[in-house]
């Protein structure tokens, strides 16, 4: 027979279970955070509410990498200017350091307000095979209010692929055309082989007209597109796999050997990006994702 807990030990695992429910509340609200599904500063609110809270308890070093494109070593940047310690949890900040936070965060995440209900400019990037097209053409069905752009490019047509709808296909002197006349947003030789580029009039006149636009686009043109259009929202599709994304490549049958090591080696470099998108997706189930980057970009605003 067992012999009853004496008082101390009950107390002993109470601590303990309670010390493990904490972890799992901070645990969920960093996944929330990331997510955007509270606003961080949402969170700093409920911290200085109760310091005892799971937003009080969260350490402000777990709190920044919970942000999107927020390494170690930008957050000790960001903790150094706004002169914070790495060891204070949000619940013990000063009153200023409060201030110097909250400041930092409206300037970096700002809180939605009823103007920015606005239409929205999004990018879906990521590596060669891991569904961008599809999440893309998901999206343009069951999304029409979302225009999907149209690129240009100076790539023969797949079979099947048909002018105007899949792409603009130009030689390389029409591609040229389109720069000097300033006519495309953002354009890059892609895979070391092919140019592509967004023609920028639909694209202006559709958000004029209040519609969310996506583009799907390389890495590179995903950069060009957050320096000229600070407000893009960037989303980095990932695949659930490295060996899915290659039976992917593989199963499309599209490429040749050689087009698809070049792809491939293209791939590492774009997955070794993906921390400078504002969110990331998996592409597990094409339904899902498309759900997902519709979602998300109703979230609050993308970091500027
Ligand atoms: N969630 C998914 N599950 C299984 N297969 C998928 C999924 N999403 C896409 N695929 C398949 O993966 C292959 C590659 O998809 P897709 O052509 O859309 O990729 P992509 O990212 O646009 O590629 P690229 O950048 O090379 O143009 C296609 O055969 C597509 O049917
Ligand atoms: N920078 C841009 N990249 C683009 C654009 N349109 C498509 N793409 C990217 O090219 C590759 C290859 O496409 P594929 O149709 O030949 O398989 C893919 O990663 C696309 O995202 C664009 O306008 N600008």
């Amino acid at each position: 027979m067992s012999e009853r807990p004496t008082p101390p030990e009950i107390d002993r695992a109470a601590a303990s279970r309670k010390a493990v429910a904490a972890r799992r509340a901070r645990a969920s609200l960093k996944r929330d955070i990331a997510t955007r599904v509270v606003s961080p500063q949402e969170v700093l609110r409920q911290a200085e509410a109760d310091a005892g809270s799971p937003a009080g308890t969260l350490r402000i070093t777990d709190f920044l990498t919970a942000l999107p494109a927020i390494g170690e070593s930008k957050r000790d940047r960001i903790l150094d200017g706004l002169g914070i310690s790495p060891v204070k949890r949000l619940g013990g900040l000063g009153a200023r350091q409060r201030r110097a936070l909250a400041a930092w965060l409206e300037e970096r995440f700002p809180e939605p307000r009823a103007r920015d209900a606005r239409s929205r400019l999004i990018v879906l990037a990521g590596p060669t095979a891991v569904g961008k097209g599809t999440v893309a053409a998901h999206i343009k069905e069951h999304h029409p209010e979302i225009l999907l752009s149209v690129s240009a490019t100076t790539r023969k047509p797949r079979p099947g692929e048909v002018d105007g709808e899949h792409y603009y296909f130009v030689d390389d002197a029409g591609f040229d055309d389109l720069i000097a006349r300033g006519e495309l947003l953002e354009y890059a030789t892609v895979h070391n082989a092919h140019r592509y580029g967004t023609p920028r009039a639909p694209i202006e006149k559709a958000l004029a007209e209040g519609r969310s636009v996506l583009l799907e686009i390389d890495l590179q043109g995903a950069r060009q597109v957050r320096d000229a259009a600070p407000d893009a929202t960037l989303v980095f599709l990932l695949p659930p796999s490295w060996d899915e994304l290659v039976q992917r490549l593989v199963g499309r049958g599209t490429e040749d050997d050689e087009e698809r090591a070049r792809r491939l080696r293209t791939a590492k470099v774009e997955l070794a990006s993906q921390n400078e998108f504002d969110y990331r997706v998996v592409n597990a189930e094409v339904a899902d994702a498309a759900r997902e980057v519709v979602e998300l970009t109703k979230a609050f605003p993308r970091p500027s």
